[in-house]
């Protein structure tokens, strides 16, 4: 038996846990500081065991996920230094920052054990063991940050043990990543949070900014939603990263600026050209990346009327649908439907209240 300890069964550790339970072979221990949390994992099914201790957790371990706030990653390598982990146990962790962890883990006499820095490419505005989700890693980018001296045989152990979350698994250097992903997720959260501010002052002279604000306002800021300590530890922890993006930001700031002075419509087209076409060339089926597809199949009996009745409901819930098919539709035999939505809230409020409804779904 492979036993994975999780720690922060949250958005992220929880959506791990799900990835892993239940599979051949494979046991989860969640572990909480809170006896209430503790019981919750176990009560949603998330984990196959709870415990409020970390020693039992860690020494009991296989592979450790360390899936708490950037902020608090140090204190943890630290402690589990001082524990009894089994020979060759595999410490990882899925901070959005990653060279500072590296760092840390080089610093402590691990005691056998390898500390393997891993990011996955995929999350979302919500936090919590409520918002987790098995498919949250499915096509997305899973980067890991091995030191150049970690064994080659401990990396591929993660490798096989991350197939379960169906996400790509690419290596990265620690600092490299920090620089790429301070860019492509941090700088924007960044604004995504300052912009809804800038626009939230306005609003309280005028409300009418609120009622108005349409769906470039709100695809632009679902970030800026995001849990506020996460966050902060993570800007934080890459703060001179984000010294330099904010520089090169502030020029592009000034160059707009500089073009409506000058009424400089063809530099205005070009601006729009250049950001449309580099979109369009993003892969589209990544989660994380832009136009993630969030699909499920739900059976449906041959009812007539029953894809209206469906469709209706999730609109009558505000749920987005971007598309549905029917996958089988006989006389004789039940449909099959195939919901797919943008977002990955609305594919887990469709799959809630279409269990609640009495449909099944599966993915
Ligand atoms: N949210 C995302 O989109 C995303 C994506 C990839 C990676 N990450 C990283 O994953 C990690 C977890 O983020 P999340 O989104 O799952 O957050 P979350 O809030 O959903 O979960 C955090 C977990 O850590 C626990 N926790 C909070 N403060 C703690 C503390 N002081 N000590 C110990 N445990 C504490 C919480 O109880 C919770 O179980 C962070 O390091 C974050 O940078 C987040
Ligand atoms: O989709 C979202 O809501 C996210 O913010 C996910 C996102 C990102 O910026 O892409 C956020 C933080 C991570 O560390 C990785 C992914």
């Amino acid at each position: 038996m492979t036993t994975i300890a999780i720690f922060g069964v949250g958005l992220i550790g929880g959506s791990l846990a799900l990835c892993f339970k239940g599979k051949p072979g494979l046991h989860v221990i969640g572990h909480s500081v809170r006896p209430s949390s503790v019981e919750k994992y176990i009560q949603r099914g998330v984990v196959d065991e709870g415990t409020t201790s970390m020693r039992e957790a860690a020494e009991a371990a296989d592979f450790i996920f360390l899936c708490v706030p950037v902020g608090n990653l140090e204190e943890y390598v630290q402690k589990l230094s001082t524990y009894k982990l089994k020979p060759g146990c595999i410490i990882t962790d899925v901070g959005s920052t990653k060279a500072s962890v590296a760092a840390c883990a080089r610093k402590h006499d691990l005691q056998g054990a390898h500390f393997i820095g891993g990011h996955p490419m995929a999350g979302s505005e919500r936090s919590g063991v409520e918002a987790a989700s098995s498919i949250l890693f499915e096509n997305a980018y899973y980067v890991l940050t091995p030191d150049p001296s970690t064994p080659a045989a401990a990396v591929d152990r993660l490798k096989a043990l991350l197939a379960d979350t169906k996400a790509h698994i690419v290596r990265v250097d620690a600092v490299e990543h920090d620089e790429i992903v301070g860019a492509i997720s941090h700088l924007p959260h960044i604004i995504a949070a300052m912009l809804v501010n800038q626009i939230r002052g306005y609003n309280e002279g005028n409300p009418l900014y609120a009622s108005l604000a349409a769906g470039g306002f709100r695809d632009i800021t679902r970030i800026a939603s995001s849990d506020p300590v996460i966050w902060r530890d993570i800007l934080i922890n890459n703060k001179d990263v984000l010294l330099s993006l904010l520089a090169d930001w502030q020029e592009e700031t000034n160059k707009v600026i500089q073009v409506l002075e000058n009424g400089d419509g063809a530099a205005i087209e070009e601006a729009f050209l250049t950001a449309g076409q580099f979109r369009s060339q993003l892969p589209e089926r990544r989660k994380g990346m832009i136009h993630s597809i969030f699909e499920c199949y739900v059976d449906v009996a041959d009812h007539p009327g029953i894809i209206g009745k469906i469709a209706t409901e999730l609109g009558n819930h505000r749920i987005n649908l971007s598309n549905l098919q029917i996958i089988e539709s006989r006389e004789d035999v039940p449909g099959i439907l195939r919901l797919s939505f943008r977002e990955q809230t609305d594919l887990d409020q469709a799959v809630e209240l279409l269990h609640s409804s009495g449909y099944s779904t599966h993915f």
